[in-house]
């Protein structure tokens, strides 16, 4: 069993980009600026947003946190928003999901400059995903196909199930395993909560990847041996006996998987990390873009 090591894979891409960051700086040129929307205040958003930001420290980038009440409107989200589009400064940024129930997600997403959205939750970039274009990724499944590329894990013709169909890490998954190339180029089985008998399509897969937000529900029993597994999950199960009070969980029994596993995430440090280090990657390529264009 190898394991698939986003924290050190994240380590070793966070590094790349602070060389060219430091080289954007030794020829004078504008490093870039990642901003970060929150409303409200999600224990777990919050922790997420807050190490974005100190990511964007650590490679040399600028980073704004802008932080909203629970209770703004959907009218001063969208100024907010258009705001972020005509600043001159911010070469991408992020709005945290979910977003609070009052707030029609679509059309905040919709609202985003195309050319400034380094989540890749835009329609027009998810159709340019789909469409194999160039884009930018959205940063889960991003951070998936970079993972899968570094080990070497063979993508092509191989069986993938992606369970879970979310906008944001299953369904682009299924897309981009089903790409053309390198790490593509396999046969998608994307399954979700209408699925039926799912164990009967997971013990079948080469390649596992979950998206679902249950933990431990990847059972040893449901997999077969040299089968490389990809944990999505990350859930915060209450525990007494924890000193957070808390302990994070995936969607896999890793006891039980790992011990057929071929390759396999942890969580912590696996998908997580490697998340940041993509939007990062998404935030540098919006900023050469803007470069080209003398912005
Ligand atoms: N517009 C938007 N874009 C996102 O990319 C986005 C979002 N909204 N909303 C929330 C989810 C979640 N997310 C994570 C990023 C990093 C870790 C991460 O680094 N986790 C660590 C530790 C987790 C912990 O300690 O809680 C790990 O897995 O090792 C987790 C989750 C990005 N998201």
């Amino acid at each position: 069993m190898q394991l698939l090591d986003g924290k050190k894979v994240s380590e070793d891409i966070k590094n790349e980009i602070a060389v060219e960051v430091q080289q954007m700086k030794s020829r004078g040129e504008k490093v870039p600026h990642l901003a970060a929307v929150i409303v409200g205040t999600n224990g777990a958003s919050l922790t997420y947003v807050g190490s974005k930001v100190k990511s964007c420290e650590k490679v040399g980038f600028e980073s704004t946190l802008v932080s909203l009440p629970e209770e703004t409107t959907e009218e001063e989200l969208l100024a907010k928003v258009k705001e972020l589009n005509a600043d001159p400064a911010i070469d991408g940024y992020i709005v945290q999901l979910p977003l609070p129930k009052h707030i029609d997600e679509q059309k905040i997403l919709l609202a985003i400059d195309a050319d400034k959205d380094v989540d890749g939750f835009h329609p027009t970039n998810f159709g340019r995903m789909a469409l194999e274009m160039e884009t930018f990724l959205p940063a889960t499944p991003y951070g998936i196909m970079e993972l899968l590329e570094r080990y070497k894990v063979e993508t092509a013709g191989k069986n993938v199930v992606v369970i879970g169909r979310s906008h944001i890490v299953g369904r682009p998954m299924s897309i981009l395993l089903s790409r053309k190339g390198y790490p593509g180029d396999a046969t998608v089985t994307l399954t979700h909560s209408r699925t039926k008998n799912i164990e009967e399509i997971t013990r079948e897969a080469d390649i596992i990847i979950s998206a679902l937000g249950v933990p431990y529900f990847l059972k040893g029993d449901m997999v077969k041996d040299g089968v490389t597994v990809v944990d999505v999950g990350i859930t915060r199960v209450p525990d007494a006996t924890n000193p957070r009070g808390y302990v994070i969980a995936g969607d896999v029994d890793f006891d039980e998987v790992s011990k057929k596993a071929a390759f396999i995430t942890p969580v912590p440090g696996g998908v997580g990390p490697m998340t940041i280090a993509m939007l990062l990657k998404n935030t540098l390529l919006a900023r050469s873009r803007r470069a080209k264009k003398g912005e």
